[in-house]
């Protein structure tokens, strides 16, 4: 059975209910769904995201790391940084005496994020944790990123909230994420994501599931005005976005004045 509660969230006997794609799972189910998801894609992904994206990833994420402006020994912390494009570069700008973090929830994940920087000569210290509860102080890092990872995350509230305490004063937040397309391209996009998205998952990655879950979540998730309205929320300030290939995708940026 399903209630509305006074805070206007949806509980079943079970407790509170969450989105996991288009299906209504209980709040405490999500993050094992997610889990399994990224599990079953990690050895794929890199090549997968080059294959869904026609390698645009590449072009979204070199945006996102010119705007992250990471200068010699800054202290970053790359949230849900799964195979590590983000901290890579990152650890190039911030040099030996910088300190950038590689985290993520998923140690499937993690460990081909660490053993890919590690090949290109790169030791960044990593750390299994959930970006709702950040295992760091408050106001030490630089920068904060995360990269299509908070479409993901259960209590996206509390997580931006915990993004916002880790980060220094003047400190900048980078959210990368799948985001709303413009009107006239989403019959096309549509059409993509849940034929060509599901089958391409099924060929290369033996998992089609998990790509018919990517394509509902993008669509589960909020749109560019929600998300920057959720970041002043959390107590950004500055919040400003980009639109990226029609907002395909969307960069949000947002600064801790504390
Ligand atoms: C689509 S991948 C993105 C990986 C990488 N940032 C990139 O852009 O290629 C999403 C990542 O979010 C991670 N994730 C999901 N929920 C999380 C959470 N609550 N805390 C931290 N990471 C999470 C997943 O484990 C997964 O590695």
């Amino acid at each position: 059975m399903q209630n509305t509660s006074s805070s206007g969230q949806n509980e079943t006997n079970a407790g509170p209910t969450t989105h996991f794609g288009y299906k209504t799972v209980a709040e405490a189910e999500k993050a094992a769904k997610v889990a399994e998801v990224f599990h079953s894609v990690a050895q794929r992904y890199d090549l997968m995201n080059d294959l869904m994206s026609a390698g645009l990833h590449r072009a979204w994420k070199a945006f996102t790391i010119a705007r992250a402006d990471v200068r010699p020994g800054m202290k970053v912390l790359d949230i849900a940084g799964g195979t590590g494009d983000l901290a890579k570069a990152f650890a190039r700008k911030a040099g030996p005496s910088g300190q950038v973090w590689l985290t993520d929830i998923n140690d499937s994940m993690l460990r081909v994020g660490r053993d890919r920087l590690i090949d290109k000569g790169l030791v960044v210290p990593t750390a299994v944790c959930d970006a709702e509860k950040l295992p760091f102080p408050d106001h030490y890092f630089d920068r904060v990123s995360v990269a299509f990872g908070l479409r993901n995350m259960t209590h996206k509230d509390v997580a931006l909230a915990e993004m916002r305490r880790v980060l220094k004063p003047g400190g900048k937040l980078l959210v990368l994420e799948f985001s709303h397309v413009a009107k006239p391209l989403a019959p096309a996009y549509d059409w993509y994501s849940f034929n060509i998205l599901p089958w391409l998952g099924k060929k290369v990655a033996g998992d089609e599931e998990s790509y018919r879950y990517l394509a509902e979540s993008i669509r589960m998730h909020p749109d560019q005005d929600t998300l920057a309205a959720m970041m002043k929320e959390a107590g950004l300030d500055r919040v400003r976005y980009f639109n990226l290939t029609a907002g395909l995708v969307a960069l949000h940026e947002g600064v801790n004045l504390g």
